[in-house]
């Protein structure tokens, strides 16, 4: 099948390159030469393990293309999938701007029907208003179909989500056109739910939204077991073992972040709302999400008093591992928090420390060598559970920091490991360990 892909950001890439590992013919388009220029160099726009390794091969197989030019992306295409970004308003709804470009986009520029499949992250309805934009600006005869595709993939496992998916979820106008995207998709061997356009939407935000549930969720018990002298690694594991609850998605820490759990929680109550629906519950998620992100600033005043002059090694910036993404990242609210508190921050990250500065709205120092971060630190902050942090000896702290005292975000090491390092050690919903000799 020629397909053809509006968008080169995580998505859209990751179905342009999966799209064309399974056979199609595919010819992404974005409107930034600088990301075009550089995919046609092979060289991937995102840090995403293994893509970059699947994108060479199948543009080397003469099956997968990329331009910034929409007339000549898409020539002869069959299927168009609209992969485009659908950020925040100021109010908390989705901005449709880029998917209505899109739109004109291709309807300016078709010259036989397609169908066009939309894969961005979209109210209910918007599907429908899609097509009436489409059908506004093609040329007399053509006709469009539309067709919505939700994306489930993970920022850092992107690839395993892709070819190993719980479900694919295809919402279409006509069982002919559903059909039509179930045969593209066959090859990844996914089960495939067909439904109504409004349901896939409503599937795709209800989706995010029960997960940012099930996390503010333990992150609330967390809060109370510190309280009440309970471990939530304990209790999670206790919950998770009943299979109506599940392991997934009860780890503590300190809140969601990301590109899609913010956005779209925040995207669902307004559209709720619009509709003269108070989406209280989900209001709370957030309001609890919020608060989660302080909650290890509010522990290093606890411990401290001020931290006015105190060196702070924060340990990881991007919103979760294997990701250079700090979209909504707990880092872009802890780190201003320390340094308006007059602390000095270096921070170290193994892979996004150069989207530091572009992100981070606070002066604070960067680096890729966690010893060069932890040296001299009087404590250090762990944002992110990067395999490389998990895996560090706790002993390191003592080893390398002025004060071996740790706030750990990411509940990464063992209390049992903690006390035999002789380290202060404050992590999420456990006890707090405070060797003899500091206290
Ligand atoms: N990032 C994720 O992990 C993820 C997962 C599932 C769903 N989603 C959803 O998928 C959508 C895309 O997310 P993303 O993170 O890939 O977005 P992004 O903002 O990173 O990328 C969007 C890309 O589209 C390009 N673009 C915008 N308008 C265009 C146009 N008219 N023609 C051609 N190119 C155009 C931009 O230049 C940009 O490169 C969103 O709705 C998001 O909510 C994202
Ligand atoms: O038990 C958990 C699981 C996750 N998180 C945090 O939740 C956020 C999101 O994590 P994750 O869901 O793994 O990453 P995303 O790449 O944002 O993926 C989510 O958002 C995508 C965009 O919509 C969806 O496609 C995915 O299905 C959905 O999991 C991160 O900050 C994690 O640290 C926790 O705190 N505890």
């Amino acid at each position: 099948m020629k397909i053809a892909v509006i968008g080169t950001g995580y998505v859209g890439l990751v179905t342009g390159v999966a799209l064309s590992e399974i056979g199609h013919q595919v010819t992404c388009i974005d409107i930034d030469p600088n990301k075009v220029a550089e995919l046609n160099q092979g060289i991937p726009t995102i840090y995403e393990p293994g893509l970059g390794e699947m994108m060479l091969r199948n543009q080397s197989a003469h099956r997968l293309f990329f331009t910034d030019q929409h007339e000549k992306g898409l020539d002869g295409a069959e299927v168009i999938y609209i992969a485009v970004g659908t950020p925040q308003r100021a109010d908390g709804s989705a901005n449709l701007q880029y998917v209505e470009q899109a739109a004109r986009d291709i309807a300016n520029n078709i010259r036989k029907s397609v169908i066009v499949v939309i894969k961005s992250t979209v109210p209910v309805g918007t599907n429908l208003h899609i097509k009436k934009i489409m059908n506004a600006n093609t040329r007399p005869g053509i006709q469009v179909r539309i067709a919505s595709n939700p994306e489930f993939l993970r920022e850092g496992s992107a690839i395993h989500d892709t070819f190993r998916g719980d479900r694919i979820i295809i919402g279409a106008e006509d069982r002919e056109t559903a059909d039509v995207l179930e045969e593209i998709n066959a090859p990844f061997g996914i089960p495939v739910l067909k439904t109504d356009l409004s349901s896939s939407e409503m599937i795709k935000y209800a989706s995010n939204a029960f997960l940012a549930t099930k996390i503010s969720f333990i992150n609330e018990i967390a809060n109370l077991c510190e309280k009440l002298g309970a471990d939530v690694e304990e209790v999670s594991r206790g919950m998770g073992l009943d299979h109506r609850i599940g392991m997934s998605f009860l780890r503590a820490g300190i809140g969601y972040g990301g590109s899609c759990f913010p956005k779209d929680t925040n995207a669902l109550v307004q559209l709720a709302g619009n509709h003269h629906h108070e989406f209280n519950l989900l209001k709370s998620v957030i309001e609890v999400n919020n608060h989660q992100q302080r909650v290890l600033v509010e522990k290093m005043v606890a411990r401290f008093g001020s931290l006015k002059g105190k060196r702070v090694a924060v340990l990881g910036l991007a919103f979760k591992p294997n990701t250079d993404d700090l979209r909504e990242s707990p880092a872009l609210v802890i780190i201003p928090k320390l340094v308006e508190l007059g602390a000095e921050v270096i921070t170290y990250d193994p892979i996004a420390a150069n989207q530091g500065p572009r992100w981070i709205n606070a002066p604070a120092a960067y680096t890729k060598n966690i010893a060069k971060a932890l040296k001299d630190a009087d404590c250090a902050v762990i944002v992110t559970d990067w395999p490389d942090i998990k895996r560090m000896e706790p002993e390191t702290f003592a080893y390398f920091m002025k004060t071996p005292i740790v706030f750990d975000g990411r509940n990464c090491y063992s209390i049992a490991a903690v006390r035999k390092a002789r380290i202060e050690y404050y992590s999420v919903g456990r006890p707090d360990v405070v060797p003899e000799v500091i206290r």
